[in-house]
């Protein structure tokens, strides 16, 4: 089955059942507490191998007339009898001493009220078996929700490995489905079982004894704790002893333990019947265990921690389920159809941020005045109109498609066009997982394989929906076409920006590059650190973001300055005294993280910036070496004093435009050994610049891996060793 098909089961049976599971998991959260309220009476005892022979002793030498002797859940003795005045008595007794301890309590209204309302809503019959179905249905969303878990870790072996974190719901919602699953399938397991029971659909439990024919008439007052049975039998394996009801040999005692029935003659401790409890009764008494907690301590807090995780799993869900519907209602408005389009834009996603990234496309090449029909991969089918394919898709599983492209690869096969298609492929992917984009470079390397299909664009691949990646790859394509692409920003979450001000300090002048530094102090209380984004509104309503370094409180940043750039022009006129407002966004992938102790920091051109401040946050308590691509040695200028100030353990520079003529990468591979030693040593590298540079730098990374170490660069990926910030 598809992931799809899981996913829908999931949330559909989460949805049916969502009140009633939120009405038993906060009254489950209620009665989870009765055997915590039980248990802590102080009626309990420890019956330290003591026989249930030697506690008859203790009590019928204290007690004229004993009636039964029960052992509960609780290890509570109760003792019901006849005192010296003729009154009937029901206690507590301490089985050592014979002592009372206390007489039994009535269930409290609480609990009797809550306990309805778990069981059958008040709806006696009725109410049982909707309990009973969602219960059933409880199952279900359990194991369905398993079997999105193994999906989306990977499979049985990565359960319990690092689960990327994206937003908080679906982070929590996974970590804690991996804790509870097993305790929330055996409350609603035995919940059904219950249930069952309750219906009389189980086979009944009482035991049918019978009585021999011929019963030993001996009345020898041999002494019930004489009786070899109770002699050898100790005392926590007794449930329940009734006492014979009058001295004649045809009454007896009725026994039961903990696996059987006995029916004991009262003078020779004959077995007169003797039956083993079925498999329903054991399953019916560890089901109340562990549907209810009573007799356990422990299990009673873990059924308080199910209930309220229950209760977080249906806001957790509601809310993942949310953001996903709004995102894959496709913002495509314009729908061209397949036979009339000349372009065609297919889209594999899963959760429906890359149909957002379509929609802007799509709108972007329809003002082009292209004729651009939208669909899923899986509706891949003949386009006789057309004259290009882009492809925007996603990753999932381990490196796998998308749901909604899993035929693509074959449709690709089975149906032919009629003339030649350009296409272009751009994958959406998350640097967390191993695979990074795997599935749109299967079908990149598909389609450069087929008759019939020209490339357009190289593959391009996006972390992390990053909207500027995007956007240059549209820059690639307007080169390429010769038409500009004017992609409208991305709206993720209308959520407000907040703009602190912040005044120029300093401003340096512009180098040879067209690029210079901004120092700009917050003029509010402003939290940021380096790594960190800038976001700077144009005049045209676009923001432009910029890596920020943060040097002594003040905030660093380095911009070039583009012939046609709105954002960068309105900055390179800025002069100390002015005033700037700055949204900041946390870029929590792109921090420095705690565990590293070296740290390679590799930078090109203004992708340099971030790094002048952690070196100076991090001079002390972190070894860091800085490799830095440059034009000429005239740009080093720039960061010369920054870098002065706060010196990295080694410098090395890449100055592609000087004699030499050198790249970041060129420096790399000379130093393979070293790299692949520090990465064995947990060294964490960060790449920030332009994007060109970080597919080179991962292409030698994973070189050196490969060579030296034999493994994968997505080993080292995983464990965030690489992290990168381009653009
Ligand atoms: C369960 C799961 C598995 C993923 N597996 C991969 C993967 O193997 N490779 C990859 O590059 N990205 C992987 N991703 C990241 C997604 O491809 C990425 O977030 C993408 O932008 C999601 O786009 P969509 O919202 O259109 O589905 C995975 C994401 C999830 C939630």
């Amino acid at each position: 089955m598809t992931l799809s098909v899981w996913r829908f089961s999931h949330q559909l049976l989460a949805l049916a059942s969502s009140l009633f599971l939120l009405l038993a998991s906060v009254t489950g959260i209620i009665l989870a507490f009765e055997p915590l309220v039980e248990g802590s009476k102080p009626y309990s005892a420890s019956f330290n191998e003591q026989t249930i022979g030697q506690t008859l002793e203790i009590l019928e030498a204290q007690y004229p007339e004993i009636l039964s002797l029960e052992v509960d859940r609780y290890n509570r003795v109760l003792l019901e009898g006849i005192d010296a005045e003729g009154a009937s008595f029901r206690y507590y007794v301490d089985p050592e001493s014979g002592k009372k301890l206390g007489e039994p309590e009535e269930k409290s209204a609480l609990f009797r009220f809550t306990t309805n309302l778990h069981r059958s809503l008040f709806l006696k019959s009725v109410g049982r078996f909707f309990v009973g179905l969602f219960s059933f249905l409880m199952c279900l969303i359990t194991i369905t929700g398993f079997l999105l878990l193994l999906q989306r870790q990977g499979g049985w072996k990565k359960l319990y490995s690092k689960i990327p974190k994206e937003d908080k719901s679906s982070y929590y919602h996974v970590i804690l489905g991996r804790w509870f699953i097993l305790p929330i399938l055996i409350v609603g397991a035995t919940g059904v079982y219950l249930s069952l029971e309750k219906f009389s659909l189980l086979p009944p439990l009482a035991l049918e004894h019978r009585l021999p024919e011929q019963i030993d008439e001996t009345m020898d007052g041999t002494a019930s704790y004489e009786l070899e049975l109770f002699k050898n039998t100790p005392l926590e394996e007794l449930r329940k002893l009734s006492y014979p009801f009058s001295e004649f040999p045809e009454d007896y005692f009725e026994v039961a333990l903990q696996d059987r029935e006995l029916w004991l003659h009262q003078y020779t401790g004959e077995a007169l019947s003797e039956l083993s409890y079925p498999f329903t009764t054991l399953a019916q008494r560890w089901s109340m265990l562990l549907h209810t907690g009573q007799g356990s301590l422990l299990w009673a807090i873990v059924l308080l921690l199910v209930g309220i995780s229950l209760v977080y799993f249906l806001y957790s869900g509601i809310r993942i389920w949310g953001v996903r519907t709004r995102k894959t209602k496709k913002s495509s408005v314009v729908v061209v159809p397949a036979e009339e389009a000349d372009t065609i834009l297919l889209v594999g996603s899963e959760t429906g941020n890359t149909f957002a990234f379509a929609a802007l496309l799509q709108k972007a090449l329809l003002d082009l005045g292209k004729q651009t029909h939208v669909a899923e991969l899986n509706s891949y089918q003949m386009y006789p109109k057309a004259e290009e394919l882009i492809i925007l898709t996603a990753t999932y599983g381990e490196g796998e498609h998308t749901t909604n492209g899993r035929h693509f690869l074959k449709l690709l096969d089975e149906v032919s066009q009629q003339q030649t298609l350009n296409y272009s492929v751009v994958g959406f992917g998350s640097l967390q997982y191993p695979d990074f984009c795997a599935f749109a470079i299967d079908i990149d390397k598909k389609l450069a394989e087929l008759p019939g299909f020209e490339e357009n664009n190289p593959l391009f691949k996006i972390n992390n929906q990053d909207f500027r990646a995007f956007e240059t790859w549209a820059q690639g394509w307007s080169a390429k076409s010769g038409q500009v692409l004017k992609l409208e920003p991305l709206k993720k979450k209308k959520k407000k920006r907040r703009y602190i001000p912040f005044e120029v300090i300093e401003k340096s002048a512009l180098n040879l590059d067209d690029t210079f530094t901004l120092k700009l102090r917050p003029q509010k209380k402003a939290k940021f650190t380096s790594g960190d984004l800038a976001g700077i509104l144009a005049e045209d309503g676009n923001i432009r973001q910029y890596s920020i370094a943060k040097v002594a409180g003040d905030l660093v940043l380095s911009v070039k300055k583009h012939e046609h750039g709105l954002c960068s022009t309105l900055l390179s006129q800025l002069a100390p005294g002015d005033s700037l407002m700055i949204n900041l966004q946390k870029n929590h992938e792109f921090h420095l993280p705690g565990f590293a102790q070296h740290v390679l920091l590799i930078g090109n051109g203004t992708g340099i910036a971030p790094y002048l401040g952690m070196l100076e946050q991090h001079h002390s308590d972190k070894e860091i070496h800085l490799l830095a691509g440059l034009r000429t040695k005239e740009s080093y200028e720039l960061y010369k004093p920054y870098l002065e100030a706060y010196p990295p353990q080694t410098l090395e520079l890449a100055f592609s435009q000087e004699k030499e003529g050198q790249y970041v990468q060129d420096i790399l591979q000379q130093k393979a050994s070293w790299v692949a030693k520090g990465l064995e040593n947990e060294m964490v590298i960060m790449i920030c610049g332009s994007l060109k540079m970080q597919n080179g730098v991962l292409e030698v990374l994973e070189n050196i891996c490969q060579t030296e170490l034999g493994v994968p660069l997505s080993d080292f990926e995983n464990m965030e060793q690489i992290r990168m910030d381009c653009y």
